[in-house]
Parts: structure tokens; sequence; C-alpha cells
């Protein structure tokens, strides 16, 4: 799903009224009309108190219009408008007039020096004070009024947006925003919902269709896309009858040092259950036994030192190669590591200690062939594109990095992100289990799996992070939290596939 910016919403906006032939209070109405049946649906009459806290932009007028629905539909509703500034947009001015129609009254209006109205626990607020036209850090009184709406205790709503968020920025001050139990967004995901500064604002959110230009929507092209089972299934490359273990591809898994086999072993087994046709371990010589033992499926070749890489050297002809998992950053790994690149010319897959050793010397960055993938955690990232100052400046960094080198870079996290020189990526699945000893190794053997079957590193990497969250929520089930192990995750991968077909459970039921 696109995850669209400001202006191309404005954009969309505009366009839509021009092509629907509609007024932008029609639209307005469209929309704040969609935020009223999504409440309507799950109150169905229930007399619970709600107080729409408006601003005075496009947002406190969507707010207007849902008090109006509300009203008109027997809800217990209380209409504020916070008064920000004196500057009331037109479709704002129109809709104040509307509600006074309706209910004969004013909507209560809360100036610098008033109090909040009472809020009972039970209650429900709907924030509209500030939408995406957020252009400062609100004044103190605002804040102040802003901080008693999220110690209420009452179940926030937001419209759009949590106000005193802005689209591309941090908020000056985290005091200055609306903690949302819901958030109903327009049209488009925002892109501040899964970043970790700002994802926590909204507990949950929602998308409502208003209705934009289907055209528009279709052929902009976004910086950002949301990635789940409808982005991944046209990538998916289902297997012919007569196809054999050769289709499959080569995958050499490089890495582990005495201590840090598993490492290597969870990625070779990871890219074998991804569908790897064969899997090539290459460890220290102490690696042997173990890898041979713990994964009769892969073959092992070993390096001259028992205790790490010191070169690396094969007479195979790999289709794909992961490497750095476990294999430590000593002289002589930093060494082998550069050699080797110096002559490598096979699609790579590196992790790990392998990219605190280029960070450490950035030269070697320049020795990887276009379109490798890298795969750091944030303390890895940070070594290699510089401390950021927010969310914000860690994407545009790692995007910088990635164009720089020509590279894939996936940031894992909450919401992994994977960062092309020319859009992003965000994951939808996974979950705080997976944050484990081992997750990431599976993740580069997942991904190293998928281009050894002929995906192209960035679908590989996309389609892998999915899938690799996928799993990590089907071991959910019998795991918790707590007990999942980056074993389970492999387990699980099987599962994940087979979960791309499977139908939401209510179409299952309509088909018996
Ligand atoms: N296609 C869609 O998605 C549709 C979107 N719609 C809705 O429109 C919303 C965007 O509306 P918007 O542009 O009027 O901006 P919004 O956020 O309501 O208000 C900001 C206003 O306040 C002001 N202001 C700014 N910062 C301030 C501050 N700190 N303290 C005080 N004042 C401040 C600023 O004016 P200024 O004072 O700078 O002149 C500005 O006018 C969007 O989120 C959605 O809810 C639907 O109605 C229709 C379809
Ligand atoms: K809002």
């Amino acid at each position: 799903m696109k995850i669209f910016s400001a202006a191309q919403i404005y954009e969309a906006d505009k366009i839509t009224t021009e092509r629907q032939g509609i007024s932008s209070i029609e639209l307005m109405e469209r929309a704040a009309t969609q935020v009223f049946n999504w409440m309507h649906q799950r109150m169905q009459g229930a007399q619970v108190k709600i107080h729409v806290f408006c601003g005075i932009g496009n947002n406190g007028g969507d707010g207007l219009v849902l008090a109006r629905h509300l009203y008109q539909h027997g809800y217990n509703v209380d209409t504020y408008v916070v008064n920000c500034s004196d500057k009331r947009s037109k479709n704002f001015l129109v809709n104040y007039d509307r509600i006074k129609a309706e209910t004969k009254s004013w909507p209560t209006l809360i100036k610098k020096g008033d109090e909040l109205p009472e809020i009972g626990k039970d209650d429900i607020i709907v924030d509209a004070i500030f939408g995406i036209g957020i252009n400062r850090c609100p004044d103190d009184w605002v804040i102040t009024i802003m901080q008693g709406l999220n110690n209420a205790g009452a179940y926030i709503v937001s419209v759009d947006i949590p106000s005193g968020l802005f689209s591309d920025k941090l908020p000056e001050k985290p005091e200055a925003v609306i903690r949302a139990g819901y958030t109903l967004s327009f049209q488009t995901p925002k892109l501040i919902f899964f970043l970790p500064q700002t994802g926590h604002y909204t507990e949950q959110w929602e998308i409502l269709d208003i209705g934009l230009d289907r055209q528009y929507l279709v052929e902009t092209q976004t910086a950002a896309e949301l990635i789940g089972k409808h982005e991944v299934l046209p990538i998916y490359q289902p297997r012919e009858k007569f196809d054999h273990k050769g289709t499959y591809g080569h995958s050499l898994i490089i890495g582990g040092s005495h201590g840090k086999i598993g490492a290597v072993q969870l990625a070779s087994r990871a890219a074998l259950t991804a569908g790897a046709g064969l899997v090539t371990a290459y460890v220290p010589g102490c690696g042997y036994h173990s890898m041979q033992t713990a994964l009769p499926e892969a073959m092992v070749l070993t390096d001259s030192s028992e205790e790490e890489i010191t070169q690396i050297k094969f007479k195979i002809d790999p289709t794909v190669i992961g490497l750095g998992m476990g294999m430590g950053t000593g002289k002589k790994a930093k060494i082998a590591l550069e050699v080797f690149l110096k002559d490598n010319r096979k699609p790579l897959v590196i992790d790990a200690d392998a990219l605190n050793i280029m960070a450490a010397d950035k030269t070697l960055l320049e020795l990887l062939p276009e379109n490798t993938v890298l795969t750091p955690h944030p303390g890895e990232l940070e070594r290699l594109v510089g401390k950021w100052e927010d969310d914000f400046d860690k994407l545009e960094r790692t995007k910088a990095f990635a164009a720089k080198y020509k590279l894939i870079v996936t940031i894992k996290g909450a919401n992994t992100i994977t960062v092309h020189p020319e859009k992003i990526y965000i994951n939808v699945t996974g979950n705080p289990g997976m944050a484990t000893a081992g997750s990431g190794d599976v993740l580069t053997g997942i991904i190293t799996g998928l281009i050894s079957q002929g995906y192209d590193p960035l679908q590989a990497t996309v389609f892998g992070v999915y899938l690799h969250g996928t799993a990590g929520d089907l071991a959910l089930e019998g795991r918790g939290y707590q007990a999942m192990i980056a074993g389970d995750i492999i387990n699980h991968i099987g599962k994940a596939y087979v979960a791309l077909f499977k139908q939401p459970e209510q179409e299952q039921q309509q088909e018996e």
C-alpha cells in the first residue's frame, strides 16, 4: 500500500474535487461522514458522552461535521473549538455555521486561560485539533489542553493523525501530541505510524477510504510503501513440476568463529527452509562437526584456521553468498573479507560482524556489487551512516548511504524498513518476541535463500522480511513473546508460505 506524503494528499484533494466535480466542502463531508459511520457502527447509538475537540483548520472542520452527524443521530455529544489561531479555514467556517444551525448553539470555545470541561474516564474524546496542516509547535496553553485530554483517562479517537504530530519531522515537545487509542486516517497510512519515535502516539490505526481520485492514487509514485500480503503475493514465484534442486540455486553462508558457529547454522537452515536448492556453510575448522550434525542437509567447507575465518577460498560456484554472522571483527577476519571482496562478483547479503568491519573501513563498501543487501540492526546502522538526530534523519542518511554505494539496506526493528535509493519499504509483520538472539541470522538466511531461487535482491529483501515477520507471528501462538527463540522462526517459515494463500477466516466460512 502506498504511503503518500502530506503534499501528495493535498494534491490528491485538489485533483479529486476537479475530476469528480465536487467542492472541497463536499469532500470534507464525505471524509468526516466516514468517521461518523465508523463510530456509529461500533457504538450503535450508545449514550456514552462524546467530547469532540476541534481545531480551526480543516481537521477541525472534520470534527464539526462529525459532531453534527453524531448530534443528528441522537448521540450524547459536546463540541468544543480550541481557538488556537484567528485564521479559521473556509471549510471550518462553513461547518461552524452548519453545526450552529443544527444544534441551535455554537460549540464551546476554548481560549487561553480557559479550563478543560469535565471529562469522565468512560467518555470518548474525538481529537480533531490538528491534522496534517500543523506547521509549528502549538502555544503553551494549547499544550496544556492537549495534556488535559491525554490525562483525562477517556478513550481518544484521533481524526486523520494524532494532533501535534508533523508529517516530516519530530514534534519539538513530546507533551504537545495527543496520545490516541485509535487513529482513523484518511485514504493513506501516514509514515509516522511506523517510526519508533512517533508510532507510539497511536495504539491502533485504520484507513478510511474517502474516495480520492483513483487515477491519481494509482499513477503517483510514492517515496514509501507499506508491505503486507497484497504486496508480496505478486512477488512470490511459484514452482514448476519439472524444476529440480539446481533450479533453486546454491547459497553459500560464510561466518562463525569459536563459540559462534550457531549463527551460521541458523542462517544456513533458514536459507534451506526458505527454499534454496543447495546450501554450503563456510566455517572455521571448529565448526565442521557441529554443522554436519545439526544440519545434515547442508554441505560444509572449512577455513584453514580452527578458530576463525582467516581466508575465504572455495572451489564451488554459488548463486549468492550470505556473510558475516558470528565471524568476529579481528584483523584476520578483516583481511579475509577484504581479499574476498576484491575478487567477488556474486550477489551478497551482508550482516553482523562483516557490517562492523566495513563500518570501520568504509573503503570496503566500494567493493560491494551493486544491489548488495545489508541487514543492520540500529547499532550497526549507526556505525555505517553516522549518528542521526531522529527517525526522519535516520531514513535520509540511510537513503543517501544506499544511493552512494548502490545498496539495499534493511533496518531491523519493530517495523523493519528496507531502504532502496528510490523507495523505502515498511514491513507490517513481526512482533517483539522476535527480538531474540539469532533472529537476524535467520533473516539473512531467508534473504540469501530467496536470491538463490531467482528473486532479485530487492524483491528477496522485501519478501524475506515479510516472511520472517510472518513466521515470527505464527510462532507466537505456541510460544508467547518471551519463550520464542530464533529456531522457532525457522520452524514456521513453511507455515508463513502457506499463509500467503490462506483466505481470511470469514470468507472460508461463507464458502462452506
Ligand atoms: N484528502 C484528505 O486527506 C482530506 C483531509 N481533510 C482534513 O484536512 C486536514 C488538513 O487540514 P488543514 O490543511 O486545514 O490543516 P489542519 O491540520 O487542520 O490545521 C492546521 C491549521 O491550523 C493552523 N496551524 C498550524 N499549526 C498551528 C499551531 N501550532 N497552532 C495554531 N495554529 C496552527 C494553520 O493555519 P495558519 O495559522 O498557519 O494559517 C492551519 O490552517 C487533514 O488532516 C484532514 O483532517 C478533509 O477535511 C478532507 C479530505
Ligand atoms: K487530529
